[in-house]
């Protein structure tokens, strides 16, 4: 079932440095949302804080109504939580399979020892994981690369593949940071196209933090602008793009002005 993520007054410091300051939204069931605002914002610190890689100093995190501020990466997926990076954390030498695999460790039944002793419900489990990666794979047009080593594919190809291992863990809150980074226009095309039918396929909760304003337009049901450390303002996408604290924000006062 999708999730409800609800942020109350995050603050995450660093030292003296306030990354960021009483930082609060919510994220319905089912929809898309997109975080946004100009470089050193905080976004993908603001990520790392629900992913669990950062503790917040202080704040509320919840996801459908369980706290996940002071738990593990690992707890927080067992939760329903799955996320891409901004620069994608694949094991180059291994397989494009096998990299997709991982996303699926999550849903093994029992612990490691019967997972070393691979028990039939094990080995069973293992079975259906890998045939619905390889289903996944061949869906998305990437059947051919299955047995290839990653560090074969290009960069596109490589965020498909975090993309693909985020989702067998079949996730109920997926974060993508940056998805479209470093991708071609016909990439990015493609990105919103699978983007739009995970979330009409799947019963799933999306973030993405995102430079590209065309496919946060495409994809987002709102979004959140983050500056400083700070929210923004919250709105549609085109809200955002209209509203002067925003256009401030990217450009500056002065040239806000001139524009104005
Ligand atoms: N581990 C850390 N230690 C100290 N400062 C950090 C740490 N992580 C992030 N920061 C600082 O937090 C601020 C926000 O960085 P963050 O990467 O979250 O911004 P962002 O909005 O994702 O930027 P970009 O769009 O460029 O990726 C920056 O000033 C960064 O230097």
């Amino acid at each position: 079932m999708a999730a409800r993520l609800s942020l109350n007054d995050v603050n995450l410091h660093f030292g003296g440095v306030k990354v960021l300051q009483e930082v609060g939204f919510e994220v319905e069931p089912g929809s898309i949302l997109g975080l946004v605002g100009p470089n050193g914002a905080g976004k993908t610190s603001l990520f790392n804080c629900i992913s669990g890689h950062y503790q917040p100093s202080s704040g509320s995190i919840t996801i459908d109504g369980t706290e996940a501020i002071r738990r593990s990466p690992a707890h927080l997926a067992r939760l329903g939580l799955s996320r891409t990076f901004q620069h994608p954390a694949l094991q180059l030498r291994a397989t494009v399979l096998e990299n997709v695999l991982l996303g699926g460790h999550i849903r093994l039944p029992g612990g490691p020892l019967e997972w070393a002793l691979g028990l039939p419900r094990t080995a069973r489990a293992e079975r259906e994981i890998r045939a619905e990666a390889l289903a996944m794979l061949d869906g998305a047009g990437l059947g051919w690369a299955a047995g290839l080593p990653a560090d074969e594919l290009s960069h596109g190809l490589h965020k498909g593949i975090e993309l693909w291992r985020a989702l067998l863990s079949r996730p109920s809150l997926l974060l993508l940071d940056e998805p479209a980074a470093g991708l071609s226009h016909g990439e990015v095309e493609q990105l919103i196209t699978t983007v739009k039918q995970v979330r009409d396929e799947r019963d799933i909760t999306i973030i993405v933090v995102e430079h590209h304003m065309g496919l946060i337009s495409a994809l987002t049901d709102r979004v959140v602008v983050l500056d400083h450390g700070r929210k923004l303002m919250e709105g549609t996408a085109a809200e955002a793009q209209s509203d002067p604290r925003v256009i401030e924000a990217y450009i500056g006062k002065d040239a806000a002005d001139d524009a104005a």
